[in-house]
């Protein structure tokens, strides 16, 4: 039995299910069944495993996060957001690079939905500022955008706002200029998370889920970190531990 603090931990993790086919993502979640974590479904798993894998986790009483980090032209973003909220997903993602338009469009998508269908749910609309992998010399020299990765970061977290989304996504670096920024009300949902030794991959901004919490922030994304690990339970289980 988890206690109440753990399950208000655990609801504080979003669990990357990075797979590529259902049956691998399936045996994931399946291991870390009665924990009441988000699941995250990107590019890879809902390329391959398509719609029905999200209404799967759905029917089972799982929060979904659908990421597709949506970037495109104002009316083909109100048409995919459109489509994602008919899923149902609790918090779907696009870029805030998009600009405000197309986040504004966005929202309207999510509007259409809505009045068509009164069973549905308002997802959380988020954007992504600056990748996670993104470091302050690939930001400047190849990017080529002036400036700090946090002067970035924010710029994007507040035309976010402007747009009128629920938050964005961020490393938990920046959770405390974009809550200053924003107010604290908006949301942050940060990946770049890796517990004290892990292997630090593709990612650059990057804290452990305790140092994360302390930023104050909402949500955290947590993906080979568990999927990588020869006990994927054990290790969420060692990170709820460590938030409570
Ligand atoms: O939108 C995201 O979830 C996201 C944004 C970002 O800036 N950085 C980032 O890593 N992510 C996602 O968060 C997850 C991080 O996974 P791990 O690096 O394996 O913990 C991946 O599924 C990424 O696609």
């Amino acid at each position: 039995m988890m206690k109440r603090n753990e399950i208000e931990a655990a609801g504080r993790v979003m669990v990357a299910l990075d797979y590529p086919d259902a049956a691998a993502a399936e045996a994931l979640v399946r291991s870390l069944e009665g924990i009441p974590c988000y699941m995250k479904v990107g590019m890879q798993l809902f390329y391959a495993a398509g719609p029905s894998f999200v209404a799967g986790l759905k029917e089972r009483g799982y929060k979904v996060f659908l990421d597709l980090k949506m970037h495109d032209i104002p009316n083909t973003v109100k048409g995919g957001s459109n489509s994602v909220t008919k899923l149902g997903v609790d918090v779907f993602n696009v870029h805030a690079a998009g600009g405000i338009q197309m986040m504004e469009a966005a929202l309207e998508g999510v509007e259409a939905a809505l009045s068509g269908d009164s069973s549905l749910k308002r997802p959380l609309v988020i954007a992504v500022t600056q990748l996670t992998s993104t470091s302050q010399s690939v930001l400047n020299t190849e990017i080529g955008l002036s400036g700090s990765v946090e002067e970035a970061v924010v710029r994007y977290a507040k035309l976010a706002k402007q747009a009128g989304l629920g938050g964005v996504v961020a490393s938990p670096q920046e959770v405390q200029i974009i809550k200053a920024a924003c107010g604290n009300d908006f949301k942050t949902i940060t990946p770049g998370i890796r517990p004290a030794g892990a292997a630090l991959n593709d990612q650059s901004r990057i804290m452990t889920p305790s140092e994360a919490l302390k930023q104050g922030t909402d949500y955290m994304v947590i993906g080979r970190p568990l999927t990588a690990a020869a006990d994927p339970r054990a290790a969420l289980e060692a990170i709820i531990k460590e938030l409570v």
